[in-house]
């Protein structure tokens, strides 16, 4: 029988993940996922249960990358909106087994990886796609995403401004003072985005809350909300005035209603950048669609175990 599966759960995990350890992962995974070598990675399009009466979803993603030696699945379950609950709108769990035998090596609290994996992902795109003189960071949305987002920019970003945006101002002002530097507090998204170099949309909307009216030209924009064929986050003249990067083809044409519903075709995966097979317009406003990967759990999931792992050697 095989050893019992360790868990990894909760804020004493949160030390085992650094973005410094963990971008070069990402960066990776992306790369060998756009390249389509399966012995690479081996991840289908997230299958989805939708919770209709609990207007939710769970989505199942698993990921096998046979070169790195790495098996995991992650299951998430995300709301619209949760009236009156005190708990995350996301909620995830990874598994991490031995491919070998197929035995489960950790059952991890996916709070910290998702928050983290999708914010690094969100920077790289950032990194290669913003203009090199980008000084202001609008930030939309004051959820988990957005503090985790804020700190990933913060980290490696010398923006000389950041904005931030909520439906509830007095949210906006909590984020704001949870944070350690200075953040302008806006009670219009409009007014937040006008002038921005990069904006950040980390909402649980289903209808566009950033339009392309309101966008400078060069912009480059993470949109990490809207994960369903049928939400929003951005209107469709931002989605035909830009060029659109995602982190998967296929994902994008299943999942993102910002891409299906606007019709507008994908230019590169970002995977396919970070290879050199597509360019970075940089000079152009640029679409980051983040959709969220199996790949991408995988390698956090990797890295968290073997942080836990050399702590107790
Ligand atoms: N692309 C990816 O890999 C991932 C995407 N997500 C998505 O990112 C989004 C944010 O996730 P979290 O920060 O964990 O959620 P959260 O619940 O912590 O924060 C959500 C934010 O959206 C705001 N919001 C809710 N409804 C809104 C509306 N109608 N208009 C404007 N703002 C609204 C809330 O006030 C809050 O500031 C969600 O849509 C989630 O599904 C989350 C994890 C990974
Ligand atoms: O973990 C991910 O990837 C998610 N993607 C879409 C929305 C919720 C979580």
């Amino acid at each position: 029988m095989a050893e019992p599966p360790v868990l990894l759960w909760g804020s004493g995990v949160e030390h085992l993940l650094t973005y410094g350890a963990l971008m070069p992962l990402l960066e990776a995974a992306l790369a060998k996922f756009s390249g389509g070598d399966t012995a690479e990675v081996l991840q289908p399009v997230r299958s989805s249960v939708a919770l209709k009466k609990h207007v939710g979803v769970m989505g199942l993603m698993p990921a096998y990358m046979e070169n790195d030696g790495i098996l995991s699945t992650k299951v998430v379950c995300f709301y619209q909106r949760k009236p009156g609950s005190t708990l995350p709108g996301v909620q995830s769990t990874v598994l991490l087994l031995d491919p070998e035998y197929g035995n489960v090596k950790a059952v991890i609290d996916g709070e910290v990886i998702t928050s983290m994996r999708t914010a690094a992902v969100s920077a790289i795109s950032a990194k290669l796609l913003m203009r090199p003189d980008a000084e202001v960071l609008t930030i939309l949305g004051t959820g988990r995403q957005a503090l985790s987002h804020y700190n990933v920019f913060m980290e490696i970003f010398p923006f000389k401004e950041v904005r931030v945006w909520s439906r509830s101002k007095d949210n906006a002002e909590r984020f704001s003072t949870s944070v350690r530097g200075p953040v302008k507090v806006y009670s219009s998204a409009e007014e937040a985005v006008r002038g921005a170099d990069v904006i950040i949309t980390v909402t649980r909307c289903t209808e566009p809350v950033l339009f392309g009216q309101w966008v400078k030209p060069g912009a480059h924009v993470a949109a990490v909300g809207a994960c369903r064929p049928d939400y929003r986050e951005l209107d469709d003249v931002l989605m035909k005035e830009s060029v659109l990067y995602v982190d998967s083809r296929a994902g994008a044409m299943e999942e993102s209603g910002d891409v299906i519903l606007s019709g507008v075709e994908v230019f590169a995966e970002i995977g396919e950048v970070i290879s050199g097979k597509k360019p970075a317009l940089r000079e152009k406003t640029t679409v980051f669609k983040s959709l969220g990967m199996g790949c991408e759990d995988a390698v956090s999931a990797k890295l968290m175990y073997e942080q836990w792992k050399a702590e107790r050697s």
